[in-house]
């Protein structure tokens, strides 16, 4: 992956000629991602990547607020008192933050450790070493891993089903914990992180998204209008409430945006797990009949997931999709 012959401008030179399209397409072309500007020991952050200033000046205006998204233990859920306490939880935390951290999930420590373990070496060793990574042992593990998200993917449908006000099955019914993705990010150390971002803000085409994320940190929320950092907790998953269940549940529960800063100190790395429910056969989603009434009418008209991601992809990263939903 040589990303050298792609020409690529920087703000003192991009000038009158600076073509965003064609350079955006360059890049893509090159199929180097980020990595590659690294690799090719690039310093400076190229002009696709900058910032508009108005945003900056925001950022530097309001920086992040010192608090952190609820976390939810959920040791114990097999006991009725404990799990009344946990929906309770989810409830709120859906409603208010879109967004939660979950410990003592059951996932053992190792099988997010490993998983992690082989992103970095993946992506950080030569493709010699990544050949010996898609050996048995790196497949058993990533394996283990997507067994249990998987697992953890369902009995996080039951406790939102629960906070609903639903029967433990509802949410299973509709099959949205069906064909989780799983995207595994890196993001390497920028060496002007103030300029740019990770990712972009957006909110994500999904049910629910869980997310495991290194110690290093970056993921930021929004929370009444300020960015709120979500610190990283050892073994913790963050969860979030995606577009198609603001949707399903008739934006009692919300999708929240949220983004990733760049940073100077070293390279992050994640896998978000998105639960996206039903595609082929195509199957039609709306908000839950039970959740409206005529005085709680449906915001939202029904959808396929297929039409939803498409309409994702063919707008604005940073513009809500939910809008092109509402009835
Ligand atoms: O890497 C992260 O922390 C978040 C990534 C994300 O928001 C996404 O993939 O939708
Ligand atoms: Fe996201």
């Amino acid at each position: 992956m040589d990303i050298s012959g792609t020409k690529l401008s920087y703000p003192e030179s991009a000038g009158d000629h600076f073509d965003r399209a064609k350079e955006v397409q360059a890049f893509d072309d090159s199929k180097a991602g980020v990595k590659g500007l690294i690799d090719a020991r690039v310093v400076k952050v190229p002009t696709i990547f900058i910032r508009p200033q108005d945003e900056l000046f925001e950022d530097l205006k309001s920086p992040p607020v010192e608090m952190q998204v609820p976390i939810i233990d959920l040791g114990n859920i097999g006991e009725r008192y404990s799990r009344e306490r946990v929906v309770n939880e989810v409830r709120c935390a859906s409603e208010e933050w879109g967004f939660f951290q979950v410990v003592n999930h059951g996932i053992p420590l190792n099988v997010l450790e490993e998983m992690i373990d082989g992103i970095r070496m993946f992506h950080e060793k030569d493709p010699e070493c990544c050949a010996v990574l898609h050996s048995h042992v790196r497949r058993a593990s990533t394996i283990e891993y997507i067994k249990h998200v998987t697992y953890l993917g369902h009995t996080l449908f039951e406790l939102l089903s629960e906070a609903l006000g639903l029967a433990l099955d509802h949410l299973a019914t509709l099959e949205c914990a069906i064909g989780p993705t799983f995207v595994c990010h890196y993001y390497p150390a920028c060496p002007e992180p103030e300029l740019t971002l990770g990712t972009g803000k957006h909110s994500d085409p999904a049910f629910i998204t869980v997310l495991l994320q290194d110690q290093l940190g970056g993921l930021q929320i929004m929370h009444k209008n300020r960015w709120v950092n979500v610190k990283p907790i050892p073994g913790g998953l963050v969860v979030n409430i995606g577009d198609l269940l603001q949707i399903i549940s008739n934006d009692k529960f919300k999708s929240v945006d949220h983004r990733v800063l760049a940073n100077r100190v070293g390279q992050r790395i994640s896998v978000a797990n998105f639960f996206k429910g039903v595609f082929v056969p195509p199957k039609v989603y709306g908000p839950i009949k039970e959740l409206i009434s005529e005085e709680n009418p449906a915001v939202y008209r029904d959808f396929t997931v297929s039409d939803y991601i498409g309409s994702f992809l063919s707008k604005p990263f940073d513009k809500p999709g939910l809008d092109y939903f509402k009835k």
